[in-house]
């Protein structure tokens, strides 16, 4: 396990007894630091964004760390509700843009023609507590997600790296950073009024947010043109969880609303950055470090590549028909096998464990029966419907990358299911000690 320095013999007849003594102590301490730090497993989750990275940690809290604090549940329920209501405001002006009929739009449907109507007019951010939500960070991704004003998220798209290049962008260190400033504060005013007004009546008359919340779930049970316009929406952007949002919108629309853990895994807030947690798992010391995925933020990755132990790749396997929310000409599974290849064949990283996580196999499942694999990646020679050959082609595909002598070891997860997640990440933890205990001597 290394060796510890000896502590010097000092004489206490010495006038800098005391001070001597002192630095010793300091010294000895900086030293249990270092072999302390040296002992730890530092694992990195990489992935491209939204591919799940952040639900795997949240697992791990779940599992180790016993679920999530008051503060944050709260925040959640704000951005749930947030996304619930923008997210059916979407499918219903994406409908249109697609030439999908939705029965709310027929004025002889009266009943749905006006819940559409207040769900059109309702300003999300009056009804939420936007400093609870999350601040500056919640509405520059609100903005993203949302506005429909494609100048507003050019602008806040170039406030970070756009272009990708060979390796996904992440070996470029340096650059401008996301954090917030005053200029971009006022950049962010001026573009949530663009968003505020999209499609929005000034005079609408105001409603609760419980009213709201009715009129969503009767759009989305009783309107079968919002329905097949998300089964559409590999060709635009939505939140993945936006079903499950929809059934649960009243309990949302609640300013009091406590999430459950449910709620927060299926819940999403972009990274911005690097965030570190610390957990104690058998007596092993993790630190996991949990990169925001999107391209703006991988030019930071670099700074935490030094002294990992392994790395976690997550994969969003059911995202091969979808593009990029950075950039919707580049689709996105060919981006995270780009970025698989430049980070499984790294210098630093080819002697360290690398455990693959396929991952959003639930959506998988759903996905083969109405989009061929065939159609987005023509080499694909399985059957047309077959959830498990898909799964074999792309992790094959994945496996075909590596060229560094060291196994790859594969997962199929679905990130938001606790029950399996639990069997795996044990599993991938379990592995991970032994490694370290093998390479440290003790075993
Ligand atoms: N259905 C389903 N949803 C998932 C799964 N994994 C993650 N999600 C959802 O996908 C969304 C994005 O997940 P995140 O964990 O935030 O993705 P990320 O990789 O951390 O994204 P960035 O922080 O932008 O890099 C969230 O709404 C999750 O609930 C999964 O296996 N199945
Ligand atoms: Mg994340």
């Amino acid at each position: 396990m290394g060796c510890t320095a000896s502590t010097p013999v000092l004489d206490t007849t010495d006038p800098d007894f005391y001070e001597k003594q002192q630095n010793n102590e300091v010294e000895q301490m900086l030293l249990q630091h270092h072999q302390q730090d040296k002992n730890k497993v530092k694992m990195l989750l990489l992935g491209a964004g939204e591919s799940g990275k952040s639900t795997v940690l949240k697992q791990m809290r779940v599992l180790h760390k016993g679920g999530f604090p008051m503060q944050e549940r709260v925040q959640y329920g704000h951005i749930i509700w947030a996304d619930t209501v923008s997210s059916m405001k979407k499918l219903i002006i994406k409908a249109r843009e697609l030439g999908i009929k939705l029965d709310c739009d027929d004025a002889s449907n009266r009943e749905l023609f006006a819940e559409k109507q207040k769900v059109l007019d309702y300003k999300v951010l009056d009804g939420i507590d936007a400093l609870a939500a999350g601040g500056a960070n919640f509405l520059r991704d609100y903005v993203l997600k949302y506005t429909q004003n494609e100048e507003a998220r050019q602008k806040i798209m170039n406030s970070g790296t756009r272009s990708g290049g060979t390796n996904g962008g992440w070996e470029n260190p340096g650059g401008s950073s996301s954090g917030g400033n005053d200029s971009e504060d006022e950049t962010m005013r001026g573009l949530l009024e663009d968003v505020a007004t999209t499609g929005e009546n000034p005079s609408a008359k105001k409603y609760t947010k419980a009213e709201i919340a009715a009129a969503i779930q009767k759009l989305w049970k009783e309107d079968s043109g919002v329905q097949m316009c998300f089964s559409k929406s590999n060709v635009f952007h939505i939140e993945g969880s936006a079903p499950y949002f929809f059934e649960k919108a009243h309990f949302f629309a609640q300013d009091d609303y406590v999430c459950t853990d449910e709620d927060i895994l299926k819940g999403r807030i972009k990274t911005v950055g690097i965030t570190e947690t610390n957990f104690n798992i058998d007596n092993t010391k993790f630190k996991i470090l949990d990169a925001g995925g999107q391209r703006s933020e991988r030019k930071k990755w670099i700074h935490c590549f030094d002294d990992i132990t392994c790395v976690v790749f997550v994969a969003a396997v059911s995202e091969y028909d979808e593009t990029l929310m950075e950039d919707d000409r580049f689709n996105r599974m060919h981006e995270a096998i780009m970025l698989f290849d430049s980070l499984c064949n790294y210098k630093k990283f080819v002697n360290k464990p690398f455990i693959l996580f396929l991952n959003k196999v639930d959506l998988m499942k759903d996905k083969v029966r109405r989009s061929p694999v065939r159609k987005y990646f023509p080499d694909y020679n399985g059957k047309t419907n077959d959830v498990e050959d898909a799964l074999k082609y792309f992790e094959n595909l994945f496996l075909s990358i590596n060229r560094s002598n060291r196994p790859i070891y594969v997962h199929r997860t679905c990130a938001t299911d606790t029950q399996s997640m639990k069997f795996v990440l044990t599993a991938v933890t379990d592995m991970i000690i032994q490694e370290s205990l093998k390479k440290s001597g003790l075993f």
